[in-house]
Protein backbone atom coordinates (compact mmCIF):
# COMPACT_ATOMS: atom_id res chain seq x y z
CA UNK A 1 0.00 0.00 0.00
CA UNK A 2 1.21 3.32 -0.89
CA UNK A 3 0.65 5.86 1.41
CA UNK A 4 2.53 9.27 2.49
CA UNK A 5 2.19 10.58 6.22
CA UNK A 6 -0.48 13.21 7.21
CA UNK A 7 1.61 15.84 7.85
CA UNK A 8 -0.78 18.84 8.31
CA UNK A 9 2.17 21.41 9.27
CA UNK A 10 0.26 24.54 8.33
CA UNK A 11 -2.39 24.16 11.12
CA UNK A 12 0.76 22.40 13.53
CA UNK A 13 1.95 24.60 16.49
CA UNK A 14 5.97 24.82 16.76
CA UNK A 15 7.04 26.08 19.57
CA UNK A 16 7.74 23.53 22.48
CA UNK A 17 4.98 24.69 25.04
CA UNK A 18 2.30 24.80 22.08
CA UNK A 19 3.35 21.44 20.69
CA UNK A 20 2.93 20.11 24.53
CA UNK A 21 -0.46 22.15 24.90
CA UNK A 22 -1.40 20.10 21.95
CA UNK A 23 -0.34 16.89 23.01
CA UNK A 24 -1.88 17.13 26.24
CA UNK A 25 -5.42 18.13 24.11
CA UNK A 26 -5.02 15.29 22.47
CA UNK A 27 -4.42 12.99 25.27
CA UNK A 28 -7.93 14.30 26.78
CA UNK A 29 -9.54 13.53 23.53
CA UNK A 30 -8.04 9.78 23.72
CA UNK A 31 -8.93 9.46 27.20
CA UNK A 32 -12.27 10.00 26.97
CA UNK A 33 -12.43 8.26 23.59
CA UNK A 34 -10.56 5.14 25.38
CA UNK A 35 -13.10 5.11 28.02
CA UNK A 36 -16.27 5.06 25.47
CA UNK A 37 -14.37 1.97 23.81
CA UNK A 38 -14.06 0.63 27.69
CA UNK A 39 -18.01 1.15 28.24
CA UNK A 40 -18.64 -0.40 24.89
CA UNK A 41 -16.53 -3.39 25.19
CA UNK A 42 -18.05 -4.23 28.83
CA UNK A 43 -21.60 -4.02 27.20
CA UNK A 44 -20.31 -6.66 24.81
CA UNK A 45 -19.50 -8.53 27.68
CA UNK A 46 -22.57 -8.62 29.33
CA UNK A 47 -24.15 -9.88 26.00
CA UNK A 48 -21.61 -12.55 25.43
CA UNK A 49 -21.91 -13.57 29.00
CA UNK A 50 -25.97 -13.64 28.45
CA UNK A 51 -24.86 -16.13 25.37
CA UNK A 52 -22.50 -18.18 27.45
CA UNK A 53 -19.99 -16.75 24.81
CA UNK A 54 -16.64 -17.26 25.37
CA UNK A 55 -14.29 -13.64 25.91
CA UNK A 56 -11.58 -13.91 23.69
CA UNK A 57 -12.69 -13.45 19.64
CA UNK A 58 -9.57 -13.85 17.85
CA UNK A 59 -11.57 -13.61 14.16
CA UNK A 60 -12.69 -10.05 15.61
CA UNK A 61 -9.53 -9.04 17.13
CA UNK A 62 -7.90 -9.70 13.72
CA UNK A 63 -10.60 -7.81 11.36
CA UNK A 64 -10.40 -4.84 14.11
CA UNK A 65 -6.20 -4.96 13.65
CA UNK A 66 -6.82 -5.37 9.90
CA UNK A 67 -8.91 -2.64 9.76
CA UNK A 68 -7.06 -0.20 11.37
CA UNK A 69 -3.37 -1.06 10.10
CA UNK A 70 -5.68 -0.69 6.63
CA UNK A 71 -6.54 3.31 7.71
CA UNK A 72 -3.23 4.00 9.00
CA UNK A 73 -2.47 6.80 7.28
CA UNK A 74 0.95 5.82 8.80
CA UNK A 75 2.75 8.54 10.88
CA UNK A 76 2.10 6.19 13.43
CA UNK A 77 4.49 2.95 11.91
CA UNK A 78 1.84 0.06 11.90
CA UNK A 79 3.60 -2.03 14.28
CA UNK A 80 3.00 0.53 16.75
CA UNK A 81 -0.20 0.56 15.94
CA UNK A 82 -0.61 -3.16 16.19
CA UNK A 83 1.54 -3.22 20.23
CA UNK A 84 -1.12 -0.12 21.35
CA UNK A 85 -4.10 -2.30 20.20
CA UNK A 86 -2.60 -5.31 21.31
CA UNK A 87 -2.65 -3.99 25.05
CA UNK A 88 -6.11 -2.08 23.79
CA UNK A 89 -7.86 -5.53 23.44
CA UNK A 90 -6.64 -6.95 26.01
CA UNK A 91 -7.56 -4.59 28.73
CA UNK A 92 -10.79 -5.01 26.94
CA UNK A 93 -11.32 -8.82 27.18
CA UNK A 94 -10.06 -8.03 31.13
CA UNK A 95 -13.05 -5.89 31.32
CA UNK A 96 -15.59 -8.40 30.32
CA UNK A 97 -14.07 -11.40 32.33
CA UNK A 98 -10.33 -11.78 33.90
CA UNK A 99 -8.71 -14.38 31.58
CA UNK A 100 -6.26 -16.69 32.74
CA UNK A 101 -3.38 -18.12 30.20
CA UNK A 102 -1.52 -21.57 30.95
CA UNK A 103 1.75 -21.57 29.16
CA UNK A 104 4.64 -24.14 29.43
CA UNK A 105 6.74 -22.25 32.37
CA UNK A 106 8.18 -21.05 34.14
CA UNK A 107 8.01 -17.57 33.05
CA UNK A 108 10.45 -16.34 30.86
CA UNK A 109 9.84 -18.98 28.10
CA UNK A 110 9.21 -18.85 25.07
CA UNK A 111 5.81 -20.23 25.06
CA UNK A 112 5.82 -16.95 27.83
CA UNK A 113 6.85 -14.22 25.54
CA UNK A 114 4.29 -15.78 22.69
CA UNK A 115 1.53 -15.46 24.98
CA UNK A 116 1.93 -11.86 26.10
CA UNK A 117 2.86 -10.76 22.19
CA UNK A 118 -0.67 -12.43 21.43
CA UNK A 119 -2.94 -11.61 24.59
CA UNK A 120 -1.16 -8.79 25.90
CA UNK A 121 -0.36 -7.61 29.31
CA UNK A 122 -3.81 -7.34 30.80
CA UNK A 123 -4.24 -11.29 30.46
CA UNK A 124 -2.99 -13.14 33.90
CA UNK A 125 -0.31 -15.65 32.76
CA UNK A 126 0.44 -18.81 34.91
CA UNK A 127 3.04 -21.17 34.36
CA UNK A 128 2.64 -24.92 34.00
CA UNK A 129 5.17 -27.49 34.71
CA UNK A 130 4.33 -29.61 31.66
CA UNK A 131 2.74 -29.25 27.86
CA UNK A 132 0.26 -32.21 29.97
CA UNK A 133 -0.74 -29.60 32.16
CA UNK A 134 -1.70 -27.07 30.17
CA UNK A 135 -3.67 -28.85 28.30
CA UNK A 136 -5.19 -30.64 31.20
CA UNK A 137 -6.14 -26.99 33.09
CA UNK A 138 -7.50 -25.89 29.56
CA UNK A 139 -9.78 -29.06 29.25
CA UNK A 140 -10.64 -29.03 33.40
CA UNK A 141 -11.91 -25.14 32.81
CA UNK A 142 -9.00 -24.32 35.37
CA UNK A 143 -7.59 -21.80 32.66
CA UNK A 144 -9.77 -19.76 29.69
CA UNK A 145 -6.78 -20.06 27.27
CA UNK A 146 -3.26 -21.93 26.96
CA UNK A 147 -0.39 -21.43 24.81
CA UNK A 148 1.48 -24.32 23.22
CA UNK A 149 4.30 -23.95 20.33
CA UNK A 150 3.55 -26.36 17.88
CA UNK A 151 6.70 -26.57 15.88
CA UNK A 152 9.55 -24.87 15.08
CA UNK A 153 11.09 -24.09 11.18
CA UNK A 154 14.39 -25.99 11.94
CA UNK A 155 13.60 -29.06 14.09
CA UNK A 156 10.13 -29.68 13.29
CA UNK A 157 6.98 -30.40 15.33
CA UNK A 158 7.11 -30.83 19.01
CA UNK A 159 4.52 -34.13 18.34
CA UNK A 160 3.96 -34.82 22.05
CA UNK A 161 0.66 -31.70 21.55
CA UNK A 162 -0.67 -33.98 19.35
CA UNK A 163 -1.29 -36.58 21.08
CA UNK A 164 -2.38 -34.25 23.74
CA UNK A 165 -5.47 -33.50 21.19
CA UNK A 166 -6.42 -37.02 21.67
CA UNK A 167 -6.86 -36.91 24.88
CA UNK A 168 -7.99 -33.18 25.35
CA UNK A 169 -11.04 -31.85 23.90
CA UNK A 170 -9.74 -28.58 23.59
CA UNK A 171 -9.64 -26.34 20.44
CA UNK A 172 -7.27 -24.65 18.71
CA UNK A 173 -8.48 -20.46 18.64
CA UNK A 174 -5.61 -18.46 17.53
CA UNK A 175 -1.60 -18.73 16.41
CA UNK A 176 1.30 -16.50 15.91
CA UNK A 177 4.58 -17.49 14.37
CA UNK A 178 8.24 -15.63 17.00
CA UNK A 179 11.38 -15.29 15.62
CA UNK A 180 13.74 -17.52 17.85
CA UNK A 181 16.83 -15.40 18.87
CA UNK A 182 19.28 -16.37 21.20
CA UNK A 183 21.34 -13.94 23.63
CA UNK A 184 23.73 -14.59 26.09
CA UNK A 185 23.04 -13.57 29.65
CA UNK A 186 24.73 -13.40 33.26
CA UNK A 187 26.00 -12.14 35.43
CA UNK A 188 29.68 -10.53 34.63
CA UNK A 189 30.73 -8.25 32.41
CA UNK A 190 31.88 -10.10 29.56
CA UNK A 191 32.89 -13.96 28.01
CA UNK A 192 35.88 -13.81 29.33
CA UNK A 193 36.29 -16.31 32.57
CA UNK A 194 32.65 -17.72 31.54
CA UNK A 195 32.99 -21.52 33.46
CA UNK A 196 29.61 -22.78 32.08
CA UNK A 197 26.55 -22.18 29.52
CA UNK A 198 23.18 -23.32 30.99
CA UNK A 199 20.13 -23.78 28.93
CA UNK A 200 17.60 -26.19 26.81
CA UNK A 201 19.29 -28.84 25.24
CA UNK A 202 17.86 -27.37 21.72
CA UNK A 203 18.91 -24.06 22.56
CA UNK A 204 22.23 -25.20 23.14
CA UNK A 205 22.23 -27.25 19.41
CA UNK A 206 20.68 -24.43 17.63
CA UNK A 207 23.73 -22.20 18.48
CA UNK A 208 26.45 -24.96 18.63
CA UNK A 209 28.61 -23.21 16.07
CA UNK A 210 28.34 -20.00 18.01
CA UNK A 211 29.13 -21.30 21.58
CA UNK A 212 32.49 -23.79 20.10
CA UNK A 213 33.66 -20.54 18.58
CA UNK A 214 33.41 -18.28 21.49
CA UNK A 215 33.20 -20.12 24.54
CA UNK A 216 35.25 -24.16 23.45
CA UNK A 217 36.01 -24.64 26.82
CA UNK A 218 32.88 -23.55 29.28
CA UNK A 219 31.16 -26.72 29.93
CA UNK A 220 27.27 -26.98 28.89
CA UNK A 221 24.69 -27.65 31.34
CA UNK A 222 21.56 -28.67 29.74
CA UNK A 223 18.30 -27.76 31.87
CA UNK A 224 14.47 -27.80 31.35
CA UNK A 225 14.07 -24.59 29.96
CA UNK A 226 15.26 -21.51 28.86
CA UNK A 227 14.21 -19.85 31.85
CA UNK A 228 15.51 -21.76 34.24
CA UNK A 229 18.33 -21.55 32.85
CA UNK A 230 18.64 -17.68 33.58
CA UNK A 231 17.78 -18.81 37.24
CA UNK A 232 20.62 -20.80 37.24
CA UNK A 233 23.44 -18.14 36.34
CA UNK A 234 21.79 -15.82 38.60
CA UNK A 235 24.34 -14.09 40.29
CA UNK A 236 27.12 -16.67 39.37
CA UNK A 237 29.78 -14.53 37.02
CA UNK A 238 31.24 -17.64 35.90
CA UNK A 239 28.06 -18.58 34.52
CA UNK A 240 26.00 -17.61 31.27
CA UNK A 241 22.29 -18.95 30.40
CA UNK A 242 21.34 -18.73 26.67
CA UNK A 243 17.55 -17.43 26.10
CA UNK A 244 15.92 -14.82 25.30
CA UNK A 245 17.04 -11.28 25.75
CA UNK A 246 14.40 -10.25 28.04
CA UNK A 247 15.73 -12.65 30.44
CA UNK A 248 18.21 -10.57 31.30
CA UNK A 249 15.63 -7.83 32.80
CA UNK A 250 13.77 -10.26 34.23
CA UNK A 251 16.76 -11.91 36.02
CA UNK A 252 18.73 -8.74 36.46
CA UNK A 253 21.24 -10.17 34.45
CA UNK A 254 23.66 -8.41 32.03
CA UNK A 255 23.25 -8.81 27.94
CA UNK A 256 26.55 -10.44 27.00
CA UNK A 257 26.19 -11.26 23.14
CA UNK A 258 23.75 -11.82 20.64
CA UNK A 259 21.59 -13.15 18.66
CA UNK A 260 24.38 -15.73 19.18
CA UNK A 261 21.91 -18.72 16.59
CA UNK A 262 23.71 -19.97 14.54
CA UNK A 263 20.98 -20.26 11.76
CA UNK A 264 19.14 -16.49 12.09
CA UNK A 265 15.54 -17.44 9.63
CA UNK A 266 14.51 -19.61 13.19
CA UNK A 267 10.74 -19.33 13.58
CA UNK A 268 8.49 -21.35 15.96
CA UNK A 269 4.65 -21.60 15.57
CA UNK A 270 2.40 -21.35 18.82
CA UNK A 271 -1.03 -21.82 19.28
CA UNK A 272 -3.82 -20.90 21.80
CA UNK A 273 -6.27 -23.40 22.93
CA UNK A 274 -8.95 -22.82 24.60
CA UNK A 275 -12.23 -24.75 25.64
CA UNK A 276 -14.54 -23.13 22.71
CA UNK A 277 -14.92 -23.42 18.71
CA UNK A 278 -13.69 -19.69 17.93
CA UNK A 279 -16.71 -18.61 16.08
CA UNK A 280 -17.27 -16.76 12.85
CA UNK A 281 -14.84 -14.69 10.73
CA UNK A 282 -12.41 -14.97 7.48
CA UNK A 283 -11.89 -17.90 6.06
CA UNK A 284 -8.26 -18.55 6.93
CA UNK A 285 -6.98 -21.82 8.60
CA UNK A 286 -8.17 -24.97 10.07
CA UNK A 287 -6.31 -27.51 11.92
CA UNK A 288 -7.38 -31.41 11.53
CA UNK A 289 -6.17 -34.82 13.11
CA UNK A 290 -7.43 -38.25 11.54
CA UNK A 291 -7.15 -41.39 11.18
CA UNK A 292 -7.48 -43.85 8.32
CA UNK A 293 -9.14 -47.55 7.95
CA UNK A 294 -6.59 -49.44 6.83
CA UNK A 295 -6.68 -50.26 3.21
CA UNK A 296 -5.32 -49.27 -0.05
CA UNK A 297 -5.92 -45.61 -1.05
CA UNK A 298 -7.19 -45.04 1.94
CA UNK A 299 -4.91 -41.27 2.20
CA UNK A 300 -5.41 -40.82 -1.83
CA UNK A 301 -9.55 -40.27 -1.04
CA UNK A 302 -9.15 -38.48 1.96
CA UNK A 303 -6.11 -36.02 -0.33
CA UNK A 304 -8.81 -36.38 -3.65
CA UNK A 305 -11.80 -35.30 -1.18
CA UNK A 306 -9.86 -31.79 -0.22
CA UNK A 307 -8.66 -31.37 -3.67
CA UNK A 308 -11.97 -31.57 -4.90
CA UNK A 309 -12.98 -29.01 -2.62
CA UNK A 310 -10.48 -26.59 -4.21
CA UNK A 311 -8.67 -26.86 -0.27
CA UNK A 312 -5.04 -26.23 -0.05
CA UNK A 313 -3.09 -29.01 1.91
CA UNK A 314 -0.79 -26.47 4.32
CA UNK A 315 1.03 -29.38 6.53
CA UNK A 316 0.64 -32.81 6.44
CA UNK A 317 2.27 -34.64 9.27
CA UNK A 318 2.10 -38.60 10.42
CA UNK A 319 2.71 -39.06 13.95
CA UNK A 320 2.60 -42.85 15.27
CA UNK A 321 -0.54 -43.86 17.79
CA UNK A 322 0.35 -44.26 20.84
CA UNK A 323 -2.44 -46.54 21.62
CA UNK A 324 -1.90 -48.90 18.99
CA UNK A 325 1.60 -49.72 17.74
CA UNK A 326 2.19 -49.40 13.34
CA UNK A 327 -1.17 -47.40 13.68
CA UNK A 328 -1.02 -43.39 12.33
CA UNK A 329 -2.00 -40.31 13.39
CA UNK A 330 -2.38 -37.59 10.66
CA UNK A 331 -2.24 -34.07 11.80
CA UNK A 332 -2.89 -31.24 8.62
CA UNK A 333 -3.24 -27.56 7.99
CA UNK A 334 -5.84 -26.24 5.72
CA UNK A 335 -6.61 -23.48 4.02
CA UNK A 336 -9.76 -22.24 4.27
CA UNK A 337 -12.50 -22.17 7.60
CA UNK A 338 -14.04 -25.66 7.62
CA UNK A 339 -16.44 -25.06 10.21
CA UNK A 340 -18.48 -22.52 7.42
CA UNK A 341 -21.82 -24.31 6.38
CA UNK A 342 -20.14 -23.94 2.65
CA UNK A 343 -18.13 -27.24 3.83
CA UNK A 344 -20.43 -29.02 5.24
CA UNK A 345 -21.13 -31.25 2.61
CA UNK A 346 -17.44 -31.73 1.90
CA UNK A 347 -16.56 -32.13 6.17
CA UNK A 348 -19.50 -35.07 5.84
CA UNK A 349 -17.28 -36.64 2.98
CA UNK A 350 -13.71 -36.67 4.89
CA UNK A 351 -15.59 -38.18 7.72
CA UNK A 352 -16.82 -40.99 4.79
CA UNK A 353 -13.10 -41.59 4.33
CA UNK A 354 -11.18 -41.41 7.33
CA UNK A 355 -11.51 -43.72 10.58
CA UNK A 356 -11.56 -40.86 12.65
CA UNK A 357 -11.99 -37.38 12.33
CA UNK A 358 -11.29 -34.35 14.47
CA UNK A 359 -11.49 -30.49 13.81
CA UNK A 360 -9.05 -29.12 16.07
CA UNK A 361 -10.04 -25.69 14.97
CA UNK A 362 -10.85 -22.68 12.67
CA UNK A 363 -8.81 -19.31 13.45
CA UNK A 364 -7.07 -16.38 11.57
CA UNK A 365 -3.95 -17.22 10.17
CA UNK A 366 -1.18 -15.48 12.87
CA UNK A 367 1.24 -12.73 12.43
CA UNK A 368 5.44 -13.30 12.40
CA UNK A 369 6.63 -11.41 14.85
CA UNK A 370 10.09 -10.65 14.06
CA UNK A 371 11.14 -8.92 17.06
CA UNK A 372 9.31 -9.46 20.52
O1 LIG B 1 -16.20 -7.81 19.66
C1 LIG B 1 -16.11 -8.42 20.73
O2 LIG B 1 -16.58 -9.57 20.90
C2 LIG B 1 -15.43 -7.81 21.87
O3 LIG B 1 -15.44 -8.38 22.95
C3 LIG B 1 -14.67 -6.55 21.69
C4 LIG B 1 -13.19 -6.79 21.46
C5 LIG B 1 -12.56 -5.37 21.22
O4 LIG B 1 -12.05 -4.81 22.16
O5 LIG B 1 -12.66 -4.89 20.10
C6 LIG B 1 -12.60 -7.40 22.69
C7 LIG B 1 -12.34 -8.73 22.80
C8 LIG B 1 -12.56 -9.68 21.72
O6 LIG B 1 -11.59 -10.69 21.67
C9 LIG B 1 -12.75 -9.02 20.43
C10 LIG B 1 -12.98 -7.67 20.31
Amino acid sequence: MNRSASTDVVSMPSGLDDLRREITRTDRELLALLNHRARLCRQVGRVKSAADQAVFKPFREKEVLEGLVAENPGDLPDDHLRTIYREILSSSRRLQQPQKAVYLGPEGTFSYFAGRELLGSSTDFEPCPSLETVFAAVAGKKADLGIVPLENSLSGSAGQNLDLFLRYGVHIQAEIYLRISYHLVGAGTGLAGIQTVYSHPRAIDQCAAWLSSHLPEAHVVFVGSTAAAAREAAGRPDCVAVGHRQLAAMFSLNLLAGPVEDAPDNWTRFIVIGHQAPAGGSRDKTSILFTLPDKSGALVSVLSVLARGGINMKKLESRPMRSEKWQYLFFADLECDLSDDEYADLQAELVENCQTLRVLGSYPAGLHLNDC
